[in-house]
Formats: structure tokens, sequence, C-alpha cells
């Protein structure tokens, strides 16, 4: 039986080359031969666009292509449906090899299974929003209520309902590039490309459209792949982070994965800039909470544990792990000595309680102030970690590098 966390894999692609120019064959072999990327382009002339990439992306996340201008973000989206048609390799999307697809299967695919936005926002100027948003629909025969419907249920989504009838020019950059993300939506694509789909609002917009496309990604559960060019949007969005650099997938991770564990100089200069605080939580920095004692021991068994793992306190939980409170050296020494059954009688409970998200932040303060390693726990209040000073300092003490200038 398959098992239900594994992730599902939706796009795979193995081996992916795109050289740009005439004599494509000799660039390919040259570069299998392991000549570089300005190497080939000095002796042939050819561009390698992407130079031998394998991934895979799983249903419903935003995975992110991240990288500077020319690494090949923009060819490796466009081979995702064939806008570029690729050298080399293979891409499989829900189980289909879209590289070997005609003409009419590929447009097919487009309008059914891979929605695309662009930044400039491509809107029909003479057309209403709601017309806009439906155009897609029309292209595949949809009859004018049903794809009015679709239109105005999308345009509800993306927060422009009582816009249906204004004309695009009517509208802020912001809104024009909802009435883009509405169009994807109503086309009922599982997959969206977006291609730099915020670079070009301003600042306060281009947040809001990330905390909305969020939204829109947790309640529809589309798969997303998003390039930028920008750190800080990579991170905030990416489910996944792939960092490219000329042509190839230098590394893929999660954000706390490539910032913690940069794979080389490149991915650590990339990232050495980025404000570590606000990036990392306190499931990034904590430790297993263990060993634990049950609330129900006694003095005797605490003051053993302490001795074995080499530590001054304890903490305290009920038979399901929610947390009770922290025992110190000094008093379970003392409740010993007093023969005292449990240790109800010593058990500190007024923690600070960090949840899981908490930002490193807000953490800094708290355990800078705090005698004990701070207790991390969920929702119900179950202990799920700790952290001390020592792991908060290792996560934030990285090499200092140049940045890389973007
Ligand atoms: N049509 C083309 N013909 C020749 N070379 C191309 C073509 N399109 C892209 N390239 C080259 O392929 C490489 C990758 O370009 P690509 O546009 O994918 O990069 P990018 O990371 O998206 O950059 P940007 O952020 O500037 O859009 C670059 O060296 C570029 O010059």
């Amino acid at each position: 039986m398959e098992n239900e966390y594994e992730p599902e894999v939706q796009i795979d692609v193995n081996k992916l080359s795109k050289i740009f120019g005439s004599r494509p064959e000799k660039a390919l072999q040259m570069l299998r031969d392991g000549q570089s990327k300005n190497e080939i382009l000095e002796k042939t002339g050819q561009t390698v666009g992407l130079n031998d990439i394998s991934f895979q992306v799983f249903k419903g996340e935003i995975f992110v292509l991240m990288g500077l201008s020319g690494c090949g973000k923009s060819t490796l989206l466009r081979c995702l449906n064939r806008l570029i048609d690729p050298t080399a390799g293979s891409i499989v999307i829900n189980g289909n090899d879209i590289v070997t697809m005609n003409d009419d299967e590929i447009r097919e695919f487009r309008r059914k299974q891979a929605g695309m936005i662009f930044q400039n926002f491509a809107l029909l100027p003479h057309r209403t929003v709601l017309d806009n948003v439906a155009f897609g629909l029309e292209i595949q025969g949809i009859e004018l209520e049903e794809r009015h419907r679709k239109a105005a249920e999308a345009l509800n989504l993306v927060g422009l309902a009582g816009y249906e009838q204004s004309m695009p020019d009517q509208l802020s950059g912001g809104m024009k590039q909802r009435v883009g993300l509405a169009r994807a939506l109503a086309s009922d694509a599982e997959i969206l490309l977006m291609d730099e789909a915020f670079s070009a609002l301003d600042p306060l917009i281009r947040r809001d459209m990330q905390d909305e496309l969020i939204d829109l990604q947790e309640r529809l559960n589309k798969t997303i792949i998003f390039v930028t060019h920008d750190l800080d949007e990579a991170l905030k969005l990416g489910t996944r982070i792939a960092l490219m650099k000329d042509g190839k997938i230098i590394q893929i991770g999660t954000s706390e994965e490539i910032l913690m564990n940069p794979s080389n100089d490149y991915v650590e200069r990339f990232v050495a800039d980025v404000d570590m605080t606000r990036v990392l939580t306190a499931q990034d920095v904590m430790k297993k909470a263990d060993p634990v004692i049950s609330c129900k021991s006694g003095p005797r068994l605490a003051a053993r544990l302490m001795k074995e793992y080499g530590i001054s306190s304890l903490f305290v939980v009920t038979q399901h792990r929610l947390l009770k409170g922290i025992v110190q050296i000094d008093d379970v020494v003392e409740a010993v000595k007093n023969d005292h059954k449990t240790l109800e009688n010593i058990v500190i409970n007024d923690l600070p309680q960090i949840h899981l998200n908490t930002p490193l932040g807000e953490i800094i303060p708290i355990i800078a102030d705090s005698k004990f390693p701070l207790p991390v726990v969920d929702e119900d209040t179950r202990l799920k970690g700790i952290i001390v000073r020592g792991s908060v300092l290792s996560a934030l003490a990285r090499k200092e590098s140049e940045p890389i200038v973007a």
C-alpha cells in the first residue's frame, strides 16, 4: 500500500540539457566531456542553457528556481511546458514524458495541466476582467455560461470579486497580476508555472501577492514552480528551493537546509546576507528532549538520570508528553535526602514556552535571560524539543564571507 506520507512525484526531470545554437550535438558532446559553458561558447558559439539537470517536484509544493541572471531559470521553466524544446533528457509530468509529445498533445497539456503566469501581465486590453480570466477556457471550447462561472469563482479566490466588468487599464499593477493568477486558477491546471511573476510589483504589493499565493496554495494544493532571482522571495515562498548556476542546479533543499548546510562556497556566499533570526524557527534549532522524566516518578530516578546525562535540570512531562515543568539538581538532591516520593513539590512550572514556529529572533532574548533550557511545544503543549544557548549560537555562527551581488 502506498504510504500516505510519501510525497507524490508530479514532475520528474532527468538529465535535461538545452543548448542554444545551430549545432547542439557537438556542444552536448563537449558538455558530456566535461567542458565548461564558457569553453563551449568560445569554441563553438553555442550557449549552454541547461546542463544535465535532474530533479523531482512533489505534488502540492512551491518549488522555487532561484539564481542570478543567466543561470537558466527561465529556460528550465519554459522547458517544463515546452515553450522551449530541450536538447536532451526527459520531463515526465503526471506519468507522461512531455518531451516526446506532438504539437497537439503539448497544446492540450498546456491548457489542461500546466498554466503559466508571466511577469508582464499579458492581459487583453479590450476585454473585461471576467473575459480575460475566461480566455483560456474559451480556447478550450467551454461554453459561455460555464466559463463565466469558473472565471468569477477564480476572481473571487484572488480577492477581485466585484471587478468582473472592469477593463484592464482601470486596474493597478497588483490587481492585474491577480487577474493573471485568476486566469491560471480558472483553468483547473494542477501545475502553475510562474516566471518572475511578482518582480514588477512595488515591494508592499509584492509582499501581499506572496502571502496571497501561499494562502491559495494551501487552499487549492496546486503544484507551483516559481522562478525568482530574489533570495528573500525564494526563502519566503519555497517549500524547496533549487539554486542554479551556469545551467546547473547547485543545491536543492528547504530554506533551512540551504541556509544551515550550504553545499559549497557559492551557495554560502549567496546566502551570506540573510538575517537568520527571521528565517530560522524553534524547530530548526531545537535539540531532542532526551531524557525527560514522568511527573509520577520520584527524585531518585531524576537524580540518576541527571548524573548519567551530566545535566543540571530535567523536563517533567505527563504520560502523553504534555509539558509539566522542570526540576533542578539542587532541589532533586534535597528531595532525595528528605525521602520525597514524587517530584510534585519541586517542579518549576512557570516556564516560558516556545512554539515550534517561533522565530529565532524572539527566542534569543528569552534564552539569554533563562537559567534553564527552553521547552519547545506544539499546539497541545506537548514537549517536542529543547533549546539550549549553544544551539542558538551555532545556528547564528556562519562563516563570514563576501555576499554575491545580484
Ligand atoms: N533564445 C536564446 N538564444 C540563445 N541563448 C539563450 C536564449 N535564451 C537564453 N539563452 C542563454 O541561456 C542562458 C540561460 O538563460 P535564462 O534566460 O534561462 O536565464 P535566467 O536565469 O532566466 O536569467 P534572467 O533572470 O536574466 O531571466 C543564458 O546564458 C542566456 O544567455
